[in-house]
């Protein structure tokens, strides 16, 4: 079927990702006109309510999550009227049939699923679809993070949804690809001559991740503890993003071709051990503090009791394969930090010889050569600088040298473009039924083994959050992690 599916049925439509981001991004959609003819939208929860009363929470939602100038109030009327409430519990047979009945006569024209629910349902809600006959080889089904909570228990998940639907009906979340600065690792990469001869472990020194959060829990306390920083972002989001940079080359843009290569990346992870996971792991947990100028708790007085889930993670990670072999990938992220910030840092490796140290050793004589620097800002501003050293003008003897900034501001070169929240991609690629920027079963096991062997070393070798003060970079033992190889965080 090469036409975009007419409905979108969506699970846990009352729920906060619904109203902050599925909502909103299915309306820009419409106001872009890029919805088709003739749309229906299902929403569907456990509350129990009418097709106006949603309509009103929907209209509530909008105006709350969209940025001011985009609402628009014949948009909105537009919008709210394209959705229907179909109030069902998961488990319960008779509100399936239901559902069923709302969308009778339209499953020829395509039908794609969002399960934005607890994933214990993902199953249970398949179930539901196939015995109210909502399952025809033009249905397609999406599912949020987190695919279980470890291998096995994503294996659990998978070969539930796996029962029903074939791969390519299944389209696994991870909003990070759908950010454009994610894309953009792509087009840097494989759009560019220049990166590529140089993408290697002749050139590169080490690779830095971070996704830094001022938030803390959010409210998704029943959610988080217990779930932690490693499940949270690493398993998913960030595993992605290095996968992205250190995957070959795929032969075209298409989702074996990608998919094929992130996953080989992906399994070439070495895996940790109780070990390795005291020198190549931090975990942390905020305590009080200041974060942007204000007061702020520690995570077990938002808990209300004391917790052994970490909210900062660092880790020391090593692919094995020819292309990265011995540069170790950075990765760090948590809540509470000092700023909103997620960057990719390339640090390359210092020239081979330097001609402009007296001695003509790298560095001597005190001329500033500094090795190169690739900094990939994703959030919240979107830039990419490349770090190069020129010479300082001045008469001096020795040719004295200073690292100058290649600045691409994507954010002023594409200043017309408006930018897109990282569900509207998505969404819109669920209705064509293209996959490339949905996560294969393949990956999302190999990113559980590798978080697997992780939290086995950390249980084995009893490794407990090391506290951080709200507003910090992590806790000390974070810093040492870097610096013990002579690099530091870009920070
Ligand atoms: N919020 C976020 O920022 C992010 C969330 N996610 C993931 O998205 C999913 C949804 O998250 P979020 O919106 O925050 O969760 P919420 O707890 O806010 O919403 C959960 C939704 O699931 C529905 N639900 C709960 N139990 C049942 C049931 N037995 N049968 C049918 N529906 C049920 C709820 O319906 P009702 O309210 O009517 O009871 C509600 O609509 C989760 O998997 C989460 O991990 C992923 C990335 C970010
Ligand atoms: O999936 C999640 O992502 C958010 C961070 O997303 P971002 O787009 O704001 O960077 C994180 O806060 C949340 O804990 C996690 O579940």
């Amino acid at each position: 079927m090469t036409e975009p599916s007419a409905t979108f049925l969506l699970f846990g439509a009352t729920g906060d990702l619904a109203r902050r981001m599925i909502f909103p991004s299915l309306y820009n959609l419409l106001s872009d006109g890029l919805l088709p003819d003739d749309f229906l939208i299902v929403a569907s929860g456990r509350s129990d309510m009418d097709d106006e009363a949603f309509r009103k929470e929907v209209d509530a939602a909008l105006r709350q999550f969209l940025p001011a100038d985009r609402y628009d109030g014949d948009v909105a009327a537009r919008f709210v009227a394209l959705i229907g409430y179909q109030p069902v519990d998961a488990g319960n047979a008779d509100q399936f049939a239901k559902l069923a009945e709302r969308i009778d006569g339209r499953l020829e024209r395509g039908l794609s699923v969002y399960l934005s629910t607890p994933p214990s349902l993902f199953a249970p809600t398949a179930q539901g679809l196939s015995e109210a006959g909502l399952i025809t080889p033009h249905t397609r089904i999406a599912m949020e993070k987190p695919i279980g909570k470890d291998l096995a228990s994503s294996k659990i998940v998978n070969d539930g949804i796996g029962a029903l639907f074939v791969e390519e009906q299944i389209f696994r979340v991870d909003h990070y690809l759908g950010k454009e600065t994610v894309q953009n690792l792509l087009a840097l990469r494989f759009g560019n001559v220049m990166f590529e001869p140089l993408w290697n472990t002749t050139a590169i020194d080490h690779v830095q991740i971070t996704v830094g959060e001022t938030v803390g829990l959010e409210g998704r306390v029943s959610y988080y503890d217990g779930v932690g920083a490693l499940r949270d972002m690493v398993q998913n989001h960030m595993l992605q993003i290095l996968s992205i940079i250190a995957m070959e080359p795929p032969a075209r843009m298409d989702p074996t071709a990608v998919r094929d290569e992130k996953v080989k990346a992906l399994r070439s992870l070495r895996p940790m051990t109780a070990e390795t996971v005291k020198h190549l792991s931090v975990r942390g947990q905020y305590t009080p503090g200041a974060v942007g100028g204000q007061i702020v708790t520690g995570y077990a007085d938002e808990l209300g009791q004391p917790s052994d889930t970490e909210t900062f993670v660092a880790l020391k990670a090593y692919i094995d394969n020819w292309r990265w072999q011995g540069v170790p990938f950075y990765l760090r992220t948590g809540k509470r930090m000092p700023a909103r910030q997620s960057e990719i840092v390339i640090q390359f490796k210092p020239v081979r010889h330097s001609i402009f140290g007296r001695d003509g050793q790298h560095g001597a004589g005190g001329t500033g050569l500094e090795p190169n620097t690739l900094v990939i800002r994703l959030q919240p501003e979107e830039y990419i600088r490349l770090q190069i050293m020129t010479k300082r003008p001045g008469l001096e003897r020795q040719v004295q040298l200073e690292e100058v900034t290649l600045d691409v501001s994507l954010t002023a070169a594409f200043a017309g473009q408006r930018r897109r929240i990282a569900y509207e991609r998505l969404i819109l690629d669920l209705l064509a039924g293209d996959q490339t920027l949905f996560v294969r079963r393949d990956e999302v096991e190999a990113q559980w083994a590798w978080i697997d062997s992780i939290i086995d070393g950390w249980r084995e070798a009893n490794v407990k959050p090391a506290a951080y003060s709200s507003g910090n970079w992590g806790p000390s033992s974070a810093i040492a992690l870097i610096e013990r190889d002579g690099a530091s965080w870009h920070d």
